[in-house]
């Protein structure tokens, strides 16, 4: 069974062999997460040409060659070459490197999941590398259960969070618990963020001014 986590790589150190479209997907989901991007590939997708332009990320242009893993948090292998996926895999191996090679799993250490961003809401979907493309289907139809509107909710359940915290640290987990109601999802999937948050602050307000004994 995979172990499901999510991986901080803020100014991390990524190196993606290979710069075809696959090479291309997963370089921009790394500058999202703001890795330091290296891709090592004799030629590359236009879009990539464009991101090494601006230096958005560093192309090193030629093919792999040993000791090009050294230094690196995580490696994506995305040639169509067997060979250098190999050489790519046994040096992660050896140097304990997170590897992700798009076609070959067994030599996986991590698959990339599909992905639905809200703010700081991430659901992903992993099919254990089964079918990558009901991944994606299923990631198309969870869009519509998922709209924007929970990425600004996000952000004022945890600001609203941090309060409860502080001022009812013996009663947290209950008001918690209260503030979320079917009704709050109901408004959060038709988008109505505006009415999510109001019922919210409904149900905490009416809290705050009868707060049952030794909620504090
Ligand atoms: C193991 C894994 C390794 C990895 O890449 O991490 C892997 C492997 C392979 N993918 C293949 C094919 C396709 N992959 C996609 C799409 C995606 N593939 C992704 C992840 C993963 N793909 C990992 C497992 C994820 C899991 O656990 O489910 C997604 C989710 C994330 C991403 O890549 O960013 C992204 C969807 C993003 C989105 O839109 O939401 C499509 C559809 C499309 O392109 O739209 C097809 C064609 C249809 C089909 O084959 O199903 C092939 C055969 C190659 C060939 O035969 O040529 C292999 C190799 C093999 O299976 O042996
Ligand atoms: N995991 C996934 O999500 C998916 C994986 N695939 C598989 O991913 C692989 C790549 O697909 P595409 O990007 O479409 O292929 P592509 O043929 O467009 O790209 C291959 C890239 O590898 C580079 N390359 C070749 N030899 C190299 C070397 N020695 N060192 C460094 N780079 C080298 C090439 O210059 C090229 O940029 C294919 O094998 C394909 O079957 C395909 C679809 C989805």
């Amino acid at each position: 069974m995979l172990y499901p986590a999510f991986i901080k790589l803020e100014n991390r150190q990524c190196l993606v062999v290979g710069g075809g479209k696959v090479a291309a997907r997963k370089v921009k989901m790394l500058l999202m997460c703001g890795a330091k991007v290296r891709v090592v590939s004799p030629q590359v997708v236009e879009e990539l040409a464009a991101l090494a332009a601006v230096g958005e990320i560093e192309w090193v242009r030629r093919g792999f060659v040993a000791g090009d893993t050294a230094g690196a948090f995580l490696v994506v292998s995305a040639t169509d070459d067997r060979e250098v996926n190999g050489q790519v895999a046994r040096e992660c191996a050896a140097g304990n490197i997170l590897l992700n090679v798009v076609d070959q799993p067994e030599f996986c250490s991590f698959y990339v999941p599909s992905v639905i961003r809200r703010g700081e809401l991430t659901v992903a979907i992993s099919t254990g590398g089964k079918s990558p493309l009901l991944a994606r289907k299923l990631r198309e139809k969870l869009e519509k259960v998922f709209p924007p509107a929970y990425g600004e909710f996000l952000e004022y359940l945890g600001s609203l969070r941090r309060e409860i915290i502080s001022r009812y640290p013996a009663a947290k987990e209950e008001v918690l618990d209260k503030i979320v109601t079917p009704e709050v999802f109901s408004a959060l999937e038709k988008n109505d963020v505006a009415a999510a948050k109001e019922l919210v602050k409904g149900v905490y307000d009416r809290y705050r001014s009868e707060p049952p004994d030794g909620a504090s």
